[in-house]
């Protein structure tokens, strides 16, 4: 059984979903300063997916925890991220595949789905862990209003 603790995310939507998914995958980071990262190795990512929101769908869903399961470990389980030349490139450290970027460009993957959905949920946080000691959780900063 999948059960992990991760930082909880405070907001006052109505609804919270949370959906978690290991993902087996290689990365390399392409940066001398990455040291031993800099080889391809292999991690299986643990991924905790929080959307939120106040209104459900036409089958009382916030959005189908199958969609967001296909959106993230059907792209990329059992591949070599660097591959995903769609969403990591080696020529800007801002998207090698680091634990920031898989969780900053999951995030984007995932809020760009729920953008689409009439019922407009959100995507709050995203949690990646890379290894036993090493994650990140990925926030999207507010809004200003002056921006709204
Ligand atoms: N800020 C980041 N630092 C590192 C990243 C990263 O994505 N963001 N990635 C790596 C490596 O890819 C590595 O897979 C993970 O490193 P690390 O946690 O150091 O792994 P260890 O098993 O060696 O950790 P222990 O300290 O032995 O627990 C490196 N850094
Ligand atoms: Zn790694």
């Amino acid at each position: 059984m999948m059960q992990q603790m991760y930082p909880q995310v405070f907001h006052d939507f109505q609804y919270e979903l949370n959906k978690d998914m290991h993902i087996a995958a290689a990365h390399y980071i392409p940066s001398d300063a990455a040291g031993k990262c800099k080889q391809v190795h292999g991690h299986t990512y643990f991924v905790n997916v929080t959307v939120a929101g106040d209104d459900l769908d036409e089958a009382g869903f916030l959005v189908n925890f199958k969609d967001l399961k296909v959106l993230l470990h059907d792209k990329f389980d059992h591949t070599i991220l660097n591959d995903h030349l769609d969403v990591f490139r080696p020529d800007n450290p801002d998207f090698f595949p680091t634990t920031e970027v898989v969780a900053r460009t999951m995030w984007e993957t995932v809020e760009n789905h729920l953008s689409a959905l009439p019922n407009k949920p959100t995507c709050l946080q995203v949690f990646v862990r890379e290894t036993p000691t090493s994650y990140v959780v990925y926030r999207p900063k507010k809004k200003r209003k002056k921006d709204q």
